[in-house]
């Protein structure tokens, strides 16, 4: 029987050897399309990943009323000139896969007094509330109408710099002070932000536009809300998460991969594990090649945490190569509740890992605990064997890919459609490193 086009069949136990490129980071690229809205003029933004949350967020710029071409490889001009005059106040329509329409809250509040935002997407790793955005737009000004089919929002006196501290530092509600307080009436403080370099990039492009922005020591930012903005031009950031991704990659299948595009200082943390764990790299002008060197991998104890922490992102696709260490590894995952179902698919293939649904409470940590902290514990090295699995979510996706590699025999992943939500010309890439595997799609 043929697959079906969110199927892929992988025949493992094989390095992969190659170069792949990784370009703009979908944690900002998405972003900086919203960014978009709050300028007179048109934008341009270089390295655009061609990934499916990139397009949903074109189809909602579209929808209301920006214009978009893309003259060259990667590159987007952007023109709201006409948003005004394409005015709705209701989508029919789902955020499809992304959690970005969460972001055009305070541009489309500022340009238009009222916007409408339809349910989110994104990864299902832990409930996501938005209450920190929400809590946020009411300081500012907005009312916030929950009783619609999604939410509705208004701005009857115009939004004003307010003072706000995030009870954590999320990405996404910094973003939402930030993309909202640039344009808002008067000085906006916001504590406890979070820094992660993606929402440096969006500073950048927003600092290009003609915003004021000082970012202050201990997670401070300080906002002077200016008259208008104009339209910027700009190269995303590259994606490190694809990048450490694919290090990942290298490691587990006992590989050699160079991925161009990768940045030393946007990864520090991740390559110390890597190590650690008894990856090698090399660090290039246009690169850097992760390998593994040969000899025995060694187990780490991790703690997932906000920038310059190690990232969350990281820690679903590393998980395979430590069920490769000699030893217990444990991954403690601090920011989302409900990050290890992937770990259910690797078990199946003969891992050893058993996930401790609230912590290891006795085990010391470096930061306090959060509430709702998951922890893993993996015991290498176990020989992986082919098994049918099925992707939960696009980390866990991309692990489940790397698991597959790894193991001996065939698997046949189901549902890898979400992947390509980050993961740019993932096939394509897999090809070019040198896996042997049938995907129709
Ligand atoms: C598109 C994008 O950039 N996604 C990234 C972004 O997600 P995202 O911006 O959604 O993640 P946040 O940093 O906001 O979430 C961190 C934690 O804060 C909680 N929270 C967040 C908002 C809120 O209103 N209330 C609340 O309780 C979340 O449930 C989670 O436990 O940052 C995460 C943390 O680096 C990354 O894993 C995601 O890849
Ligand atoms: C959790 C992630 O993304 P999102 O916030 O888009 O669901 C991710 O990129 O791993």
């Amino acid at each position: 029987m043929g697959l079906k086009s969110d199927e892929i069949v992988i025949r493992g136990g094989k390095p992969l050897i190659g170069r792949i490129e990784v370009r703009g980071a979908k944690n900002l690229a998405t972003k900086a399309m919203v960014a978009s809205l709050l300028g007179d003029t048109p934008s341009i933004l270089k390295d655009v990943p061609d990934i499916s949350d990139v397009n949903v967020v074109r189809g909602l710029l579209s929808i209301h009323g920006v214009r978009i071409t893309d003259p060259a490889r990667g590159e987007l001009i952007l023109d709201p000139s006409n948003v005004e005059t394409a005015h709705f106040a209701e989508i029919d329509a789902h955020a499809g896969s992304s959690r970005i329409p969460i972001l055009f809250c305070g541009p489309l509040l500022h340009r238009l007094g009222e916007a409408f935002i339809p349910d989110l997407g994104g990864c299902r790793i832990g409930d996501r509330p938005i209450d920190f955005h929400m809590d946020a737009l009411r300081a500012f000004g907005a009312i916030v109408d929950k009783s619609y089919n999604g939410i509705h929002l208004t701005a009857p006196n115009g939004l004003k710099g307010a003072n706000i501290e995030l009870p954590y530092p999320s990405v996404g509600a910094t973003e939402q002070v930030l993309l909202t307080a640039v344009l808002a009436e008067g000085v906006t403080e916001l504590r406890n932000a979070a820094i992660e370099p993606e929402i440096m990039d969006l500073i950048a492009i927003l600092q290009k536009m003609g915003a004021i922005v000082n970012v202050e020591p201990n997670r401070v930012i300080f906002i002077e809300g200016v008259k208008s903005l104009n339209g910027y031009t700009h190269r995303a950031i590259n994606d490190r998460n694809e990048a450490a991704s694919w290090a990942a990659a290298a490691l587990a299948t006992k590989g050699d991969i160079f991925v161009e595009g990768a940045k030393q200082q946007d990864l520090m943390t991740f390559l110390n594990v890597f190590r650690k764990v008894g990856g090698e790299f090399d660090v290039h002008e246009d690169g850097i090649r992760f390998y593994h060197p040969g000899g025995e991998l060694k187990p780490v104890v991790i703690e997932t945490d906000v920038h310059p922490g190690f990232m969350t992102d990281w820690q679903q696709p590393l998980v395979v190569a430590l069920t490769q260490a000699h030893g217990t590894s444990i991954v403690h995952e601090t920011v989302y509740e409900n990050r290890f179902q992937f770990t259910e698919a690797l078990n199946d293939m003969g891992a050893k890992i058993v996930v401790h649904k609230d912590g290891l409470k006795d085990v010391q940590r470096r930061v306090a605990r959060r509430d709702f902290e998951q922890a893993a514990v993996i015991t290498g090295p176990t020989p992986l064997h082919g098994a049918d699995i099925r992707v939960p979510d696009l980390r866990g996706g991309f692990s489940h890919l790397i698991a597959a590699l790894t193991a001996e025999g065939e698997s046949k992943i189901t549902n890898v459609g979400i992947i390509a939500r980050g993961y740019e010309h993932f096939v394509a890439k897999l090809r070019k490193l040198g896996a042997d595997f049938d995907f129709a799609g």
